[in-house]
């Protein structure tokens, strides 16, 4: 038969046992040009026509050295061990070839399916006829990828999934399917022109009240006021230099209201400030704190801005301590009679 036929032979009965003869002279360019035909790239061990020749021819090679082969499919070997790693075994050349004749070629070739096709054992034979050099050969090219127990890991959605409502969700949900609850996208979709990355509503959102802050005349900022409260020689009280803290009753507070030329002093938390050098640094406003001035304006700052640190910003200004009039009545008659 001519060896055409029996590498097409060998194509349509490939046997983990059948032994391929090695190719003859002249042959073994046939049966690889048969072989290479296809989609399959070349072996690694493909060698030019230049470097094939060369090479030592196999008749040079005189020691005999046994061939592996490497097969990792469990199939190829007689006893069914669970074990998946390649095994190496040793196999015999025919010895009808002539390279076994004059001394097998040292040969390895990594096959991982025992049903590999002929076009990997004529690429072998070629490979140990021609390379008096242990040679492997791996088919890798024409191995189906092999199958893996656990599966690829999901890919991560786009946010174009996430977002589109069309889209199924994370948990692959369709969104046709009818739920009693509002989807989140629903609930939070967002408006247009607002940012895509501004945080879902949460309750500790402020709930959204036009400002009431006015513009501060340049040179009235915060920072302006804080750099002027921590003066050293700046005086805010109003009640001269070096002066002692005053108890300061509810009708001596009265006529502090900011008008005919006197200060304006507010009570908060029991003491009292003089805001008159504050006004024109209030972000609210002027009128706005002069609603406190003459009388107790705890209440009215608790239920406009109870997180601003009044104490800090005003303990420049402090006047005294707000007591009742009783008391400062009692405390004069003592300081009257020393
Ligand atoms: C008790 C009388 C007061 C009234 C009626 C009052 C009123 C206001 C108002 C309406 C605003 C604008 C709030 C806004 O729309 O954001 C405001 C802001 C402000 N007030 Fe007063 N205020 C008073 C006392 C004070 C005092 C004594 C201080 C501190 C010494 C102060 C410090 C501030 C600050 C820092 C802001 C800006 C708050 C912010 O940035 O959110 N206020 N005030």
């Amino acid at each position: 038969r001519p060896p055409l036929i029996d590498t097409l032979i060998a194509l349509c009965w490939p046997s983990p046992n059948r032994q391929y003869p090695p190719p003859r002279e002249g042959e073994a360019k046939d049966e690889v040009t048969e072989t290479n035909r296809g989609p399959a790239p070349k072996s690694p061990t493909s060698l030019s026509p230049e470097v094939e020749n060369a090479v030592p021819k196999p008749a040079d090679i005189n020691p005999p050295i046994p061939v592996f082969n490497i097969a990792s499919s469990p199939s190829s070997t007689p006893s069914s061990s669970p074990q998946t790693t390649p095994k190496v075994r040793a196999a015999t050349v025919s010895e009808n070839s002539k390279e076994s004749a004059n001394g097998p070629i040292p040969s390895f070739s990594l096959s991982s399916s025992s049903l590999e096709p002929p076009a990997s054992a004529a690429a072998l034979a070629r490979a140990s006829s021609n390379s008096p050099t242990p040679t492997f050969s791996s088919p890798s090219s024409t191995i189906p990828p092999p199958t893996m127990s656990m599966p690829p890991p999901p890919r991560p959605p786009k946010l174009n999934d996430i977002r589109t409502p069309s889209s199924s969700s994370l948990l692959g949900v369709p969104q046709t399917r009818p739920s009693p609850l509002p989807s989140r996208q629903q609930q939070y979709d967002r408006q247009p022109g607002t940012s895509t990355l501004a945080p879902p509503p949460t309750h500790s959102t402020k709930p959204s009240k036009p400002s009431r802050k006015v513009t501060l005349e340049p040179g009235h900022s915060p920072l302006d006021w804080a750099r002027l409260a921590n003066h050293p020689t700046a005086d805010l009280r109003g009640l001269g230099p070096n002066a002692a803290y005053l108890r300061v009753t509810p009708s001596m507070l009265r006529r502090q209201t900011g008008r005919r030329g006197k200060d304006a002093w507010t009570a908060l938390g029991g003491r009292v400030y003089n805001i008159t050098p504050y006004l024109p640094f209030h972000p609210g406003g002027e009128p706005e704190l002069l609603r406190a001035a003459g009388r107790d304006g705890t209440k009215l700052f608790g239920e406009i801005h109870p997180w601003v640190n009044y104490e800090t910003m005003l303990s420049s200004c402090l006047v005294g301590l707000l007591v009742e009039e009783a008391e400062a009545q009692s405390s004069g008659d003592m300081e009257a009679m020393d």
